[in-house]
């Protein structure tokens, strides 16, 4: 009773503070947060729950004390589609977690395999800016909501598994994979009775369970088989490489490794598919929306669209030719990084990072008992009016004068990726995707919004929806009017 817990209102019986936290979490938490400071205790039901609204504490929390954050909360229905956290992101930190760390950093997501795959990111932008241009040429509108995903969705399949949403052969299972992505990811984001109530535990009274049950199965089969065709390619040596420097996607490589007897931990098929399932997960929604806040920035804010576009045509220029914007130019187009670093602060896809400490400690002076879940309000420590000057105000110039901060979790005040060990794995294929989709897209068209957007005086509405990853409420549609004459030649 003498530990000190950290502040927060008045909890009613039974719901605790839940109907204090709709309807957008991230938004109800900085709100408390300004009343109670930085660090506050909520209960979502019978649980607390910690939130933390500070780069000094979320500092405290990834750097200060690392390890003892090093596992992430999970819920009933994570657990359960992660074949009981077999994957890697709900992992617990251990030998296998830090197997599949290794084995990220220095083969499946690495400069190298980033480099061998390049090729793929290059066809599937084209392929992208080829659907733009017929429907710019026909005047017609695009939903980029749902393009964006397609591209990313193409782009992590095609490295990860070999297949593509725009391959003929594999039109059918891509459409599949997209849409078992969704319905595990609305089903995680859903409201468990289960996880909030103690008196709940055991009662499925919503469904749950069959839910669960059925969108697991489905992701199995559609994951058995694409396992099961690679294993037939690797046996009858089809595969066009089966070293350690040539695997022809990231499944070839981890298959190599499962099949290895002198590897330092076994890999299990459950493990195989909880990756997959991550990588399919993990990196495809984050990526397309955040190049589509972008775009709606930048609509929104013109003369950002044109000192972006004057980069990056003098850029192409200076190289003598018309030809687009490629992956390789990013680093000599320090405008379109600061955009994408900007766009990140104010719209982090997801919103919270969450761990729990592996034991009981003491942050910024609060003790928090081990496994309480801790959220770190990413999205709020963007705005945070202590660590940016017009918080609100979308200023890419930001990253270029003075407060030049990196995103990759070595300045807390910035943290779409998360920090430390347990910090996105995918932040340079991120990264990658959507410097080279959103610079493509301002180099070839001029954007019209459909209906002259509906946002304030005129402008694109910029609120966000309800989902797990931070989206759009309104899809941004858009006539893209190619602007390159003639459009160079993308086939
Ligand atoms: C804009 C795009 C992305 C954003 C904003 C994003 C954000 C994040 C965040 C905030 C975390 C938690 C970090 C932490 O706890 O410190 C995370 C973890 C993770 N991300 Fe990403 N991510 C993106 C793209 C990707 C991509 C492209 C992949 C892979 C294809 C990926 C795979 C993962 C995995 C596997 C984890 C779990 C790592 C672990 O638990 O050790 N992400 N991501």
């Amino acid at each position: 009773s003498k530990l000190r817990i950290p502040p927060g209102p008045l909890a009613l019986p039974i719901i605790g503070h839940f109907h204090l936290l709709q309807p957008s979490l991230h938004k109800a938490v900085q709100k408390i947060s300004n009343h109670y400071g930085p660090i506050i205790q909520l209960y979502l039901g019978s649980n607390p729950g910690v939130f933390v609204v500070s780069a000094e504490i979320a500092k405290e929390i990834l750097k200060t004390h690392e390890i003892c954050f090093a596992n992430r909360p999970g819920n009933t229905v994570i657990s359960f589609l992660t074949y009981g956290k077999s994957d890697f992101a709900f992992a617990p930190y251990g030998t296998f977690w830090k197997f599949m760390k290794k084995l990220c950093m220095s083969e499946l997501l690495n400069g190298r395999m980033l480099d061998q795959l390049s090729p793929i990111r290059g066809e599937e932008i084209k392929r992208f800016l080829e659907t733009l241009r017929k429907k710019g040429e026909a005047n017609e509108g695009v939903n980029l909501a749902d393009e964006l995903l397609k591209l990313t969705n193409s782009t992590v399949m095609r490295m990860a598994i070999s297949k593509s949403c725009f391959d003929s052969h594999h039109h059918d299972e891509a459409d599949k994979v997209i849409q078992r992505v969704k319905e595990s990811s609305m089903l995680s984001a859903k409201f468990n009775l289960q996880d909030h109530f103690w008196f709940c535990k055991g009662f499925d009274f919503q469904g749950f369970g069959k839910r669960m049950k059925e969108v697991r199965g489905k992701f199995d089969v559609m994951l058995e088989g694409i396992i099961r065709e690679h294993e037939e390619d690797r046996r009858s040596q089809k595969s066009t490489a089966n070293n350690n420097h040539g695997a022809k996607d990231v499944l070839d490589a981890i298959l190599r490794i499962s099949e290895d007897p002198s590897s330092e931990v076994k890999i299990t098929r459950d493990n195989i598919k909880g990756f997959l399932m991550d990588m399919l997960s993990g990196g495809t929604d984050t990526t397309a929306v955040t190049v589509e806040w972008a775009l709606a920035e930048l609509i929104n804010h013109p003369t950002a669209m044109e000192k972006a576009r004057k980069e990056i045509d003098s850029l192409v220029t200076s190289s003598g030719k018309h030809r687009i914007v490629m992956e390789s130019d990013i680093q000599k187009l320090p405008y379109i990084q600061a955009i994408v670093k900007e766009t990140l602060r104010l719209h982090p896809p997801a919103p919270f990072i969450m761990r729990a400490p592996s034991e009981n400690c003491t942050i910024a002076g609060f003790h928090i008992p081990a496994r309480t879940k801790v959220f770190i309000n990413v999205w709020a420590i963007g705005r945070d009016p202590k660590n940016w000057d017009d918080p609100l105000e979308f200023k890419p110039e930001r990253f270029l004068l003075g407060q030049g901060f990196e995103v990759r979790g070595q300045h807390y005040q910035l943290l779409p990726f998360g920090s430390g060990r347990r910090g996105c794995p995918g932040t340079s294929l991120a990264l990658n995707v959507a410097h080279t989709c959103l610079a493509t897209m301002i180099q070839c068209f001029e954007w019209k919004v459909v209906g002259d957007g509906d946002g304030v005086g005129g402008g694109v509405d910029m609120e966000e929806g309800p989902s797990f990853i931070l989206s759009r409420a309104k899809p941004l549609i858009c006539v893209p009017k190619p602007r390159l004459m003639p459009f160079p030649s993308l086939s």
